[in-house]
């Protein structure tokens, strides 16, 4: 069984830029241990600040409840009691003591000699007990500490081993091992203190930390840290969705964690953190269950060819295919297939056809656009007429020093209705004059999740706004695209779409 402790909350607000709110921090605690099934979770470094101090204490109190105390540890430094009072105030029971790993960082950062430093954390590590609070030891900058001063961290480790200390946790703290040295370091540990538990933590910066992960398992190792989306200093640290996926599928090792949550648990920490994920992002990245080729498209129909064991539904996932200039009829006939449409051979082409035109002009086509495609290459408006939602008319104010104004109506199921509404923008506006209609009418109305305008490259102010709209209704998300020279117009065309599809 493999360990992880997650770092998100601790390695990943080490991102530059991001900075969780008191209850942020809680929320992703809570989803890591109770949803995810993550072992333990670092929390935060101590003495960081006093907001952080009253986030700790929030997430705490949480723990104390739900009887997870002993899975939320926090960062302390070789400080006397000073951290170990900010700890234990806070009401957490764990500190991941920040100990020296290389002769470098312990005479040139502390300016103390190894023996200084071993007396001061024996200090700390005593105190500690005393005080019922455990200790995990980390072994700062291990990966050089071990490659250029290896009797320095055995004068550590032998010094400290018969000390009450749970881990030592062996960090390559500047990400410059890879999967050789990795193992070789890693064995080289387990070997000689085979009754001592060790943790790995890898640094991605030669995007190496989920293959060095890999190699530590095999030498050995049974604690893992990782973060949610990679977050963490520099380049972050090893993702737990891959690290999740590496360990049941490449190693065959067991672990805790419920591989179906991960998705949520990776939006939840993008939307926190601000950090998008990027599409091809391994296992939670937007495109990376999506068959593009034809030729896989077509594939997955005759007994799942193009499939691997990461099949999306493992991860709360579902798989799609793209359509654009590369499909062929397979992608078609999926999405199709997904929308309840059936279509004969000869429209399927001429379908293909206008799909891989659009995709020449570089233009996206969702799945939502499929019915217009459809009923404009037909020659029949079959979609536009079976349309149970209808815009009649719209006005958009928009005037210097003041609030956009939108009036809007509306036709629902062959009834009218109209609203007005001020808004931030003038898209704003507009679907603060629709949510009232929907409210009025008790109906119930999807979240804007993301929103993204593209335009031709070109510089011209009259070319085709490209927006994308993402929504999440009753737990499913899906995307509409408006194209229109307006950007507010596209939006609003991306809009009914949406309004629509919801019907269905
Ligand atoms: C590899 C990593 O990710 S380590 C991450 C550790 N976490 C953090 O650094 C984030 C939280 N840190 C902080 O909020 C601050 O750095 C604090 C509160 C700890 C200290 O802040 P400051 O007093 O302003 O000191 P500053 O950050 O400039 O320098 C760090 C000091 O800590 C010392 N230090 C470094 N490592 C340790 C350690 N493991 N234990 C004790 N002291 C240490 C340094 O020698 C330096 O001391 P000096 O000023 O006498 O030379
Ligand atoms: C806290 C420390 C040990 C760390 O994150 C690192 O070295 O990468």
């Amino acid at each position: 069984m493999i360990e992880i402790m997650d770092t998100t909350l601790r390695d990943g607000e080490q991102t530059s830029g991001v900075s969780f709110a008191a209850h942020e921090k809680l929320s992703i605690a809570q989803v890591l241990l109770n949803d995810l099934g993550v072992n333990r979770v670092e929390i935060a470094s101590a003495r960081v600040s006093d907001g952080e101090f009253e986030a700790v204490k929030r997430v705490a109190a949480w723990a104390a409840r739900s009887g997870n105390l002993d899975k939320l540890e926090v960062l302390g430094f070789v400080d006397g009691t000073v951290s170990l009072d900010w700890i234990e105030s806070a009401g957490c029971r764990v500190v991941n003591l920040l100990c020296k790993g290389s002769y470098k960082h312990v005479t040139e950062q502390l300016r103390k000699t190894p023996e200084q430093h071993v007396d001061d954390i024996r200090t700390v590590v005593l105190e500690a007990a005393k005080r019922k609070i455990d200790v995990n030891i980390y072994l700062e900058d291990w990966s050089n500490g071990i490659k250029h001063s290896p009797d320095y961290v055995f004068l550590v480790i032998d010094a400290l081993k018969g000390l009450p200390i749970c881990r030592f946790m062996l960090p390559d703290t500047l990400g410059v091992l890879n999967p050789g040295n990795t193992y070789e370091y890693c064995k080289m540990m387990v070997d000689r203190y085979p009754d001592l538990r060790f943790d790995f933590h890898a640094h991605n910066d030669y995007d190496l930390a989920v293959a060095n992960v890999y190699s530590a398992i095999r030498a050995g190792i049974k604690g893992i840290h990782t973060t949610v989306n990679g977050l963490g200093e520099r380049a972050g640290n090893a993702p737990l969705s891959s690290v999740l996926a590496v360990i049941k599928d490449q190693l065959g090792e067991e672990t805790n964690l419920r591989e179906e949550k991960i998705n949520k648990a990776s939006r939840l920490v993008e939307t926190y953190s601000g950090v998008h994920i990027p599409p091809n992002k391994p296992i939670i990245g937007e495109h990376v269950f999506t068959q593009c080729a034809g030729v896989h498209a077509d594939g997955d129909s005759k007994n799942n060819l193009y499939c691997n064991d990461l099949l999306p539904e493992r991860f709360g996932r579902v798989r799609e295919y793209a359509l654009g200039k590369t499909s062929g009829k397979a992608n078609i006939r999926k999405n199709l297939e997904a929308l309840g449409i059936d279509m004969d051979e000869g429209s399927m082409r001429k379908v293909t056809e206008r799909i891989i035109e659009l995709g020449d002009k570089k233009e996206m086509v969702t799945p939502e656009d499929l019915p217009y495609i459809i009923s404009d290459v037909l020659h029949h408006d079959n979609a536009l007429e079976d349309q149970k939602i209808r815009i009649l008319n719209y006005s958009l104010s928009l005037a210097q020093g003041l609030k956009p104004v939108a009036t809007l109506k509306i036709e629902i199921n062959g009834e009218a209705y109209e609203e007005s509404a001020s808004g931030d923008g003038q898209y704003d506006a507009f679907v603060r004059a629709l949510r009232r209609i929907y409210s009025r009418l008790n109906r119930p109305f999807p979240m804007l999740t993301n929103y993204s305008v593209s335009i031709p490259p070109g510089g011209r102010t009259d070319a085709f706004v490209q927006t994308v709209i993402s929504w999440n209704y009753a737990g499913v998300d899906f995307k509409t695209r408006g194209l229109d020279a307006d950007q507010t117009e596209a939006a609003i065309k991306a809009t009914l779409k949406m309004l629509n599809k919801i019907e269905d």
